[in-house]
Formats: C-alpha cells, structure tokens, sequence
C-alpha cells in the first residue's frame, strides 16, 4: 500500500483560554489544551460538557468570544471554516455530510478543490496543465481511497452506500485536504462492534502511518481509552482534568462529572464502568 505522503508539515493546535458564550449560556469558559505533532488527543465528557462548541471553535465554525487558537505559528482565532481548513485542519462530521448524488471519487475530488492550483477557466477548458494537475489529483484521491479501503466505492454515488462505508468515505474527504491535524466527530457513533473496531485501526493507522496528529470527540470510551495518548475532559464548559487515559480513569474529578458519584471512586469499581476500555467492542 503506498502511504500517502503529506503536504502539511506536523504542527501543534492550541486553544489558549477559549470562551464562548451563547447569551446568558456559558458553553465554553477558559479552556486551553495542545495537540501535540503525532498524538491521538481525546476530548470528552458528560452530554452538554463544551465539547462540540470547543470543536465548533476550532475549526471557524464559531468565533470565541475569549481565546485564541493556533495551528503552529498560524494564527486561526478569526478564520472562516474554509480557510481552517486550507490551513491544514481537516475534520469529519458527526452528522455524515457528503455529497448524496455524487460518486464518492467526485466527493473526494472536491475536497482536493482548494489544492487545485489551475484556475476555474482552465480546468473546464481542458488545457494540458490543468488536465496534468488533474491526472494528479484523480491518483492522489485513489491512493487516500486505498489507504481507508473504500478503493471498490469510488464509482457509486455516496447516498448508496451504508452508514458505515459513508463513514469511511468522510474519512477520506477529510484526509484529501492533506491535514496536518485531523478532528473527528464522534467517529463510531452509529457503527457496529466490527466496524467501530476498523475506525479505531485506522485512525491509529493515520497517526502511526501519514504521522497526522488526530483530536477526536467521542463518548465510546471503549474507543478513547484504548487508542488516545492523551485526554482533556470537559465538564459544564470547564476543562476539569487532562493527562492520559490511565490517568484521567482514576481522577476523582472525572469520575463524579461521569457518575455522579463522589470524588475518591477508583476505577476498579463497578461504577466507573462507563471510563473504562472494556466496555466496548471498540478496542483495534
Ligand atoms: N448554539 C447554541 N446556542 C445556545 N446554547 C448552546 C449552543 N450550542 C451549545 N449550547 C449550550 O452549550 C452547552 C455545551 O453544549 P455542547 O453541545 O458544546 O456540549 P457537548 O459536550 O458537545 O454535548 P453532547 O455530548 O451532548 O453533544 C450546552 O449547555 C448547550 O445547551
């Protein structure tokens, strides 16, 4: 299998102090936290903990009301979606949004858009260098295709597929940007035990093998414990703890924010179930 190589350099994103508040409603307040170059960073926590708002702000979607976010030296803070994403943030959606009608190599040939160099007149004139760039791009896609195994999908048209296979197919889009960072969200939800095992293969597989740092929301902590090398946990739009899998398990903050409980739990006990990584089919 060729290993695609990448166009981005590997950076570190930053969220330095992110706020945001929604009127009277404080979703986000104060919270900063690395993806450090080649790491599986999760963010997690309770229903309505930040976690999709703190996303939201990352990739432009949202501008924080207080905060700023980097990607290496680049400053994002103020970027619209698209340029986040030029910058070298790809990400996928938890809602499946590709393009129903189309093939899935078209789907993915638009993401390659903004890398295209030859203008709009060129292209559609067929003039040799765009038609070269295009030859280019048409390879690149297949490799992407290959490297999340959808290669005998680029045909049929995104809206046939099943939700799992449409799941692989955003995978790719998200990688034909060529990231340097790639956000998931919720990348399992809705996926079978087998299935999800294969997301979580390969989004080890796009850290270990294009060296793409990966920063995914997740509530499968079966999937987050066994292939995150580092964890932020959000609670009421607060970053309450942060450090590995291990240790946010035993985090007496983490486990009352999950369970309810009060804080001392240890992870041994039947009650902390819902942190640990058996009690998924997602471990790879
Ligand atoms: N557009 C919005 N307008 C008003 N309040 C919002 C908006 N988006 C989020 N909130 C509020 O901000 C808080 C955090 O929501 P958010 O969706 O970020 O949490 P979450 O951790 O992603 O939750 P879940 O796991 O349930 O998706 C919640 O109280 C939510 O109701």
């Amino acid at each position: 299998m060729t290993t695609p190589p990448l166009t981005h350099q590997p950076r570190k994103l930053s969220a330095e102090g992110i706020t945001k508040t929604f009127g009277g409603v404080t979703a986000v307040s104060d919270v900063s936290f690395e993806v450090i170059p080649g790491t599986i960073h999760a963010l997690i926590g309770p229903n309505g903990a930040g976690k999709s708002t703190c996303f939201n702000v990352l990739t432009g979607v949202y501008r924080p009301t207080a905060g700023t976010v980097r990607l290496g030296d680049e400053m994002l803070t103020d970027c619209r979606p698209h340029e986040v994403a030029k910058l070298g943030v790809g990400r996928t959606f938890q809602n499946i949004a590709l393009a129903e009608r189309l093939s899935v190599r078209d789907n993915l040939m638009l993401a390659r858009h903004r890398l295209t160099r030859a203008g709009f007149v060129a292209t559609g004139l067929g003039l040799p260098g765009a038609r070269r760039e295009q030859r280019r791009h048409l390879e690149r896609v297949r490799e992407i295709a290959e490297f999340v195994g959808v290669t005998h999908l680029l045909s049929q048209p995104t809206g046939t597929l099943s939700y799992g296979d449409q799941k692989r197919v955003e995978l790719a889009r998200a990688l034909c940007i060529e990231p340097s960072v790639l956000l998931l969200d919720e990348p399992v939800a809705g996926l079978n035990a087998s299935e999800s095992r294969h997301m979580a293969r390969q989004i080890l597989d796009i850290r270990d093998q294009l060296g793409v740092s990966v920063l995914l929301v997740e509530h499968d902590m079966g999937l987050v414990m066994s292939i995150a090398d580092r964890v932020t946990v959000l609670d009421f739009g607060r970053l309450i703890a942060e450090g590995t899998p291990a240790h946010v398990q035993q985090d007496p903050a983490v486990l009352s924010a999950y369970l309810g409980t009060a804080a001392g739990a240890t992870s041994g006990d039947q009650s902390s179930a819902p942190l640990t990584s058996s009690t998924t089919g997602s471990t790879p």
